[in-house]
C-alpha cells in the first residue's frame, strides 16, 4: 500500500494561516489522533489539536475529505493552523510520529492525482505552468491547459486515428476475398485533412515563449546608448552607463512584463572591429551571439547595421540631429524619456502577435515533439499502399497521442515533470 504523505501546502511561515495537507489511507486516523475525533466530512470545523501527551498544539480549522472524490483520489485531511514557524513545526512533528505517514516529495500530491486518473499529463503540465506563471498571458494559457482544453483536443485526435484504423481493418478483412479492395479516396482525404490540422497546431506560437519572454536584444556600436535605454525600459539602474566607449562587456538580461506580455531585455557590449582589449573582444563575441538568438534586435547608433529584421532605433534624439538616420522605427531619448512610450507600444504589439493568444492553448517542447511525431506518421502513411503498413503508421500516431496525455509515460518523464512542483503540491 502507498504511504500516507503530508506537507505544508501554503507558503513558508510565518504567515496568517498555514495549511498542512495529509493524503492517503492514514489521513483519517492521523486527523483523529490530533483532533480527538474525526469531524463531519466535507465541512469546515474548528478543533483543538493535541500531541500524543495531550498537550495543546493549536486551535485550528480542520477538513476531513474522504476519497475517492478528492483532488488526489485518496482520503485527505487538511489542518488550517496559525501560521507560526513553531506551530507548523510542532504539527509536522506529531504527524511524523504517526505510523505510515511520511513527508511528501515535491509534486507528490499532484503525482497521485495523475496516478489515480484525476488529471492527465497535459493537465498536470498546465498546472506546473500555472504555479510558475508570472504574467497574465502565461496564467491564462496555463489555465486553459488545466481546464483540459488540450486534453480534449488530443482525445479528439485519438478518436480520429481509431476511426481511420477501423477503415483499414475493414479493408484488410475484405482483402482475404478475391476483390482486393484498396482504401477509398475519402480515406486518404481524411488523412490529409488530419495532417493539415496537426501542421496548423505545430505552427502556433509556443508555450516556451510565455515562460522565457519575448527576447529583445539591444545592440549597436559603443556608446550608442544601449545600456541607458536598457535601464529606462526596466525602470532600474541595472546596467552601468558611462561616457567611456566599451563600458558594457558582459551580457545582461532582465525579465519584465509589459501590459501582461513577458519580455526579456538584453543589454550587450558595443560592437566594433578594432577593439584592442581582449576582454572587450569576448564581450563583442557574446553580443553577436545574442543577436542571433534574439526574437528582435534593436539596433542603436548611426554606424553599422543590425542583422536582418532588426529595428533601427534613433537614440539620443535630444542631442543628435534627427535627419541623420534613415527611416528609423523609433526616435527616442532614453535620458529625457522622449519617444520611449511609443517604442514600448510598438514592442508590445509586435511581441503580442508572436505570443499565444490570451487563453489559447500553447504547446510546450514535449507536446510539440509528440504532435510532430504523429504528423510524420501520417506523412509516411501517405506513401504506403499496403494496408498493413498503413495500419502501422496509424499505430505510431496513436502512440504519440497516448504519450501526450500520459497513457504511456516513462518514470523519468514523470520524475522530471513532478519535480517542477514545490513540496506540498
Ligand atoms: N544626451 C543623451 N545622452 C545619452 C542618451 N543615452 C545615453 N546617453 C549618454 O551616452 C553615453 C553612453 O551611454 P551608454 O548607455 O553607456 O552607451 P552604451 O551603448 O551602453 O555603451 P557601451 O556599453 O560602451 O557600448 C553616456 O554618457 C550616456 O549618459 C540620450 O538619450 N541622450
Ligand atoms: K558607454
Ligand atoms: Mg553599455
Amino acid at each position: 500500500m502507498m504511504d500516507t504523505i503530508y506537507a505544508l501546502s501554503s507558503g513558508s511561515p510565518p504567515a496568517g494561516i498555514a495549511v498542512i495537507r495529509v493524503s492517503g489511507s492514514k489521513a483519517g486516523p492521523a486527523l483523529q489522533s490530533l483532533a480527538g475525533k474525526l469531524p463531519e466530512a466535507r465541512r469546515a470545523s474548528v478543533a483543538t489539536l493535541r500531541d500524543a501527551q495531550g498537550e495543546v498544539l493549536d486551535h485550528a480549522m480542520v477538513l476531513w475529505l474522504p476519497g475517492p472524490s478528492t483532488v488526489t483520489g485518496e482520503d485527505i485531511a487538511e489542518l488550517h493552523l496559525h501560521g507560526g514557524r513553531a506551530v507548523v513545526a510542532a504539527a509536522e512533528n506529531v504527524l511524523s510520529m504517526v505510523t505510515g505517514l511520511r513527508k511528501a516529495q515535491p509534486g507528490e500530491f499532484t503525482r497521485r492525482a495523475f496516478a489515480n486518473g484525476k488529471m492527465d499529463l497535459a493537465e498536470a503540465e498546465g498546472l506546473a505552468d500555472l504555479l510558475s506563471a508570472e504574467t497574465e498571458l502565461h496564467r491564462r494559457s496555463a489555465m486553459a491547459m488545466v481546464g483540459g482544453a488540450l486534453s480534449r483536443q488530443i482525445e479528439g485526435w485519438r478518436e480520429t486515428v481509431l476511426h481511420l484504423s477501423a477503415q483499414v481493418e475493414a479493408a484488410l478483412d475484405f482483402s482475404d476475398e478475391d476483390d482486393v479492395s484498396s482504401l477509398p479516396a475519402v480515406f486518404h482525404q481524411q488523412v490529409s485533412d488530419f495532417k493539415q490540422e496537426l501542421e496548423t497546431w505545430l505552427l502556433r506560437p509556443r508555450a516556451d515563449k510565455l515562460r522565457d519572454g519575448f527576447r529583445v536584444v539591444l545592440a549597436g556600436p559603443p556608446n550608442a546608448g544601449k545600456s541607458t535605454l536598457f535601464n529606462a525600459m526596466l525602470g532600474d539602474e541595472a546596467a552601468i552607463t558611462a561616457e567611456t566607449a566599451g563600458t558594457t562587456r558582459d551580457v545582461l538580461e532582465r525579465p519584465v512584463a509589459l501590459e501582461g506580455i513577458p519580455f526579456t531585455f538584453v543589454d550587450t557590449a558595443g560592437l566594433r572591429n578594432d577593439s584592442q582589449d581582449s576582454i572587450e573582444a569576448i564581450g563583442i563575441a557574446r553580443a553577436v551571439a545574442q543577436t542571433e538568438i534574439a526574437d528582435l534586435v534593436l539596433w542603436l547608433g548611426r554606424e553599422g547595421q543590425g542583422p536582418k529584421g532588426s529595428w533601427e532605433i534613433d537614440a539620443k534624439c535630444d542631442w543628435l540631429d534627427r535627419e541623420a538616420k534613415h527611416s528609423p522605427i523609433a526616435s527616442l531619448s532614453a535620458l529625457s524619456g522622449e519617444g520611449l512610450d511609443q517604442l514600448i507600444g510598438l514592442l508590445i504589439d509586435y511581441a503580442r502577435s508572436s505570443m499565444p493568444a490570451p487563453g489559447a492553448v500553447a504547446l510546450n517542447a514535449r507536446q510539440h515533439g509528440l504532435i510532430a511525431e504523429a504528423k510524420n506518421a501520417l506523412e509516411q502513411l501517405g506513401e504506403q499502399e499496403d494496408p498493413l503498413l498503413i495500419a502501422e503508421q496509424l499505430r505510431l500516431a496513436r502512440l504519440a497521442f497516448d504519450r501526450l496525455i500520459g497513457r504511456t509515460s516513462t518514470e523519468d518523464m514523470l520524475d522530471a515533470l513532478f519535480g517542477r512542483f514545490c513540496i506540498g503540491k
